[in-house]
């Protein structure tokens, strides 16, 4: 017996951060997509804990703890009640690019431990369980697009009837989320406690109409991640060239988000990314949050 969850990549379209707290987080003021690009977990009861993960070239599974500090076993170490697991991930979310990847296979490990144990646990447990593992888990597990606040765990839903189609290019190395928000301090040293409101972006997305999104997309981390890798900074111009409406960088990188006029404009814009860029990955947000499937 086993159960397979798929959990989505997270693109932030409005990150404003707020001066360091005294824990030591930031203050946020976000607003989530999750987007076409899985992670797939399997669960099953076994004599021993066991992990193990396999995905395409592009994605650093060397860079992936498969011991008792990857998220997912951190998950089933919060909620289980003695059983060893073997845990399988299919990964397509590229690792530390600011996807929250881990976090969708932490939110993909606490559902299916419910699932599987038919313990049929209240949305509100599950999401108290899922902030205690990481800022991004609570909207790994809700999906769709959301208003993310306190330190990115309080989540609220937001109704989004729009099709958005995005571009999504990857790096080869990773970038750490501590190092860039400690690098937004540096850089922000008098950043104001309350982090910037998306008001208008709320309002264009509203619309549906990807040009008035494109004129509000904001994150307050672009400008520490651009620092750290300058690259980044050529790649969304060269985006933008290529006829997309807006790049950026996704929540603290490196992987750059290119947001685009529809499906036939994305496929263009991946056309000519594709060109001097390995890894171009078109994606249709927004979609599900964790959800059981069957094992493809
Ligand atoms: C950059 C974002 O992806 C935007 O959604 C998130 O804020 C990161 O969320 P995450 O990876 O789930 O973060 P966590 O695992 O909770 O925290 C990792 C580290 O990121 C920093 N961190 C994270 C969230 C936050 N609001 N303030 C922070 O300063 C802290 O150094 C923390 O020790
Ligand atoms: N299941 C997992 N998948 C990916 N990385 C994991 C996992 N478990 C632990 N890690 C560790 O966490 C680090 C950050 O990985 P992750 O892919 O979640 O970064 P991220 O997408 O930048 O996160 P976020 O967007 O939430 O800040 C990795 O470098 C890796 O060492």
């Amino acid at each position: 017996m086993s159960v397979t969850v798929r959990a989505a990549a997270k693109i932030n379209l409005h990150l404003g951060v707020g001066a360091p707290r005294e824990d030591g987080f930031h203050p946020l003021d976000t607003v989530y997509q999750a987007i076409d690009l899985y992670d797939d977990l399997t669960l099953s009861v076994a004599g021993e804990d066991s992990l193990t993960v396999a995905g395409p070239p592009y994605v650093d599974v060397d860079g992936i703890p498969t011991d008792a500090s990857n998220i997912a076993m951190r998950a089933l170490a919060e909620v289980a009640c003695g059983d060893a697991h073997a845990v399988r991930i299919s990964k397509r979310v590229p690792v530390a690019g600011g996807m929250a990847g881990g976090s969708a296979d932490g939110a993909a490990a606490l559902l299916a431990h419910d699932r599987l144990h038919v313990l049929d646990q209240s949305d509100e447990v599950l999401l108290a369980q899922a902030a205690r593992l990481g800022s991004d888990v609570p909207f790994s597990l809700v999906g769709g697009t959301a208003r993310g606040r306190g330190r990115g765990e309080v989540v609220e839903r937001i109704e989004d009837l729009g099709t958005w189609w995005w571009v999504v290019v990857p790096a080869s190395v990773g970038l750490s989320t501590p190092e860039v928000y400690r690098h937004f301090d540096r850089l922000h040293p008098d950043a104001p406690a309350q982090p910037a409101e998306p008001t208008g972006l709320l309002a264009a997305l509203a619309t549906g109409e990807p040009v008035r999104l494109a004129r509000t997309l904001h994150n307050d981390l672009e400008e520490p991640a651009i620092d750290l890798r300058p690259e980044l900074g050529t790649l969304i111009e060269r985006g933008e060239a290529e006829g997309a409406l807006r790049g950026m960088v996704s929540g603290s990188g490196p992987t750059c988000v290119f947001l685009c006029a529809g499906r036939d404009e994305a496929m263009a814009v991946a056309a000519g990314l594709s060109a001097t860029y390995d890894v171009v990955l078109p994606a249709v947000g927004p979609v599900a949050g964790a959800h059981v499937v069957h094992p493809g």
